[in-house]
């Protein structure tokens, strides 16, 4: 049967990064992105304001909501810091089994927990799963239906505390309309609008950061 395109963008990685090098393996998912297949990582130009946030906050917990190929699971964890663990979470399989091996290719898995199923189900057992109080970091780029309903579970779940960052990828497009609406207007947050471009295109997207004030 035909590859899917998850398993021809890590065979773009295993011909073309240097096994171990972070650096490599994301250059390699952005040209493959440009000249073979789009595909719906977070990309380099929004990448890198990724990137100056994370270097910002220096997390000690951080959490991503939809791993899909690993592709912003190795730009966060390249900077972060040693014993710094990043918790993924992704609910198809196949992209899973994609992911794991880009991380690996990238020499990250020591740094980075994916754990596999719905974030509505896993939210709540963080506490139980990893010991973790409460989460520095969150970086957000899952279904666009989901992103209001689990920063409420967060928020119910106490694993937001004074200070914790969320980014929210794709908040124009494809678009996250009543998130951008609850953390614009809700007194517990303060939110900071970073424009962009869509991955590998001219098209406006960007990352809404915002700030649980408690
Ligand atoms: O749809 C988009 N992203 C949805 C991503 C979804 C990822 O998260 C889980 S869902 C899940 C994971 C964990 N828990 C519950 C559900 C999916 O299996 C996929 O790996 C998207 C679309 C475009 N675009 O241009 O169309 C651009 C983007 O940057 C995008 O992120
Ligand atoms: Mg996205």
């Amino acid at each position: 049967t035909r590859s899917t395109r998850p398993q021809r963008l890590l065979r773009a990685v295993q011909q073309k990064a240097i096994k171990g090098d972070p650096q490599s393996v994301i250059s390699a998912i952005d040209y493959f992105c440009r000249h073979s297949e789009w595909a719906m990582n977070v990309g380099d130009e929004k990448g890198s304001i990724l990137d100056s946030v994370v270097c910002e906050v220096c997390p000690t917990t951080a959490l991503e909501l939809g791993t899909y190929c690993g592709y912003s699971t190795v730009r966060i964890a390249r900077l972060l810091p040693p014993g710094t663990k990043l918790i993924t979470l992704e609910f198809n399989p196949a992209f899973a089994a994609v992911a794991r091996q880009v991380i690996e290719y990238a020499g990250l898995q020591n740094k980075v927990c994916l754990v596999e199923g719905a974030s509505g189900d896993l939210i709540p057992k963080m506490c139980q799963m990893f010991g973790i109080k409460t989460f520095d970091f969150v970086f957000i780029d899952h279904w666009k239906d989901r992103y209001l309903p689990d920063i409420k579970l967060l928020e119910e779940c106490q694993l937001l505390r004074k200070g914790s960052i969320l980014l929210a990828d794709n908040v124009i497009c494809p678009g996250t309309p009543e998130y951008l609406e609850y953390v614009r207007n809700s007194p517990h947050y303060e939110s900071k609008y970073f424009k962009s471009h869509l991955e590998y295109t001219k098209v406006e997207d960007g990352l809404e950061k915002s700030v649980f004030l408690g």
